[in-house]
């Protein structure tokens, strides 16, 4: 399967009672990857809402990651989402199997993306290119190292931080394949806005 497209990041802050809803939405702009990213410690709600997602993921034949948490991608037989403290990615391929997709965060170096690869990671992403309401401390990555990623790397390659339809441009032209977003897409305030955020973000990418 090819990895292009919009990757939608839920975020249980700004979803809070309106997860199903916006996340449908998306999903009917178009959507390549959905993670279920919740940073709590309610592991029955994390349960609850993972399924809930999986089941509208399967209807619009998405596919979904869930953030950090192997075990339960395992559980749910969908993929995960591995930052550089979330645990080793040679285990988690072995759990998991050769066809489950697995993500890497590489922030802005290159030999992190290199290592995960090898490691059997599907898509590597950068970030973060712009300021982030989600995530403002994120250390920060360039234009530039996409340059290089695109021509050292054999992988899907997403980006990652504050990315809007007004700035998203750049990256598409910097050889970006997935567009990872949350509050540029979330951020909305009507599901009609998602859906024609959602809709505008894969003309960017033109699939
Ligand atoms: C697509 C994508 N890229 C990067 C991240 C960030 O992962 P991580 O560094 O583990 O930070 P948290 O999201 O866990 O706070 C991501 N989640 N998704
Ligand atoms: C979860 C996350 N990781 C980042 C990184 O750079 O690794 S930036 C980020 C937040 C993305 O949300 P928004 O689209 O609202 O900025
Ligand atoms: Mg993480």
């Amino acid at each position: 399967m090819k990895l292009r497209g919009l990757y939608a990041i839920t975020d249980s802050h700004l979803l809070d009672g309106k997860l199903l809803k916006y996340v449908e939405a998306a999903l009917e702009g178009g959507v390549t990857l959905l993670q279920y990213r919740d940073k709590s410690s309610d592991e029955a709600r994390r349960l609850r809402e993972a399924e809930a997602l999986r089941e509208l993921c399967e209807r619009y034949k998405t596919q979904l990651i869930i953030n950090d948490d192997a075990e339960l991608a395992a559980r749910l037989n969908v993929g995960v989402h591995l930052g550089q403290t979330d645990g080793p990615l040679s285990p988690t391929r072995a759990l998991l199997g050769s066809k489950a997709i697995i993500g890497s965060t590489c922030h802005a170096q290159l030999e992190l993306a290199e290592q995960a690869a090898r490691e059997g990671a599907s898509y590597v992403a950068f970030g973060r290119f712009f300021n982030s309401n989600t995530k403002p401390g994120a250390p920060t990555c360039s234009l530039e190292l996409l340059d290089q990623a695109r021509k050292q790397l054999h992988l899907p390659i997403c980006a990652i931080g504050g990315i809007t339809l007004d700035n998203a441009a750049p990256l598409v032209a910097h050889g970006v394949d997935l567009l990872a977003v949350v509050h540029g897409l979330f951020g909305a305030e009507s599901t009609a806005e998602v859906t024609r955020r959602a809709r505008a973000f894969n003309e960017l990418l033109k699939i």
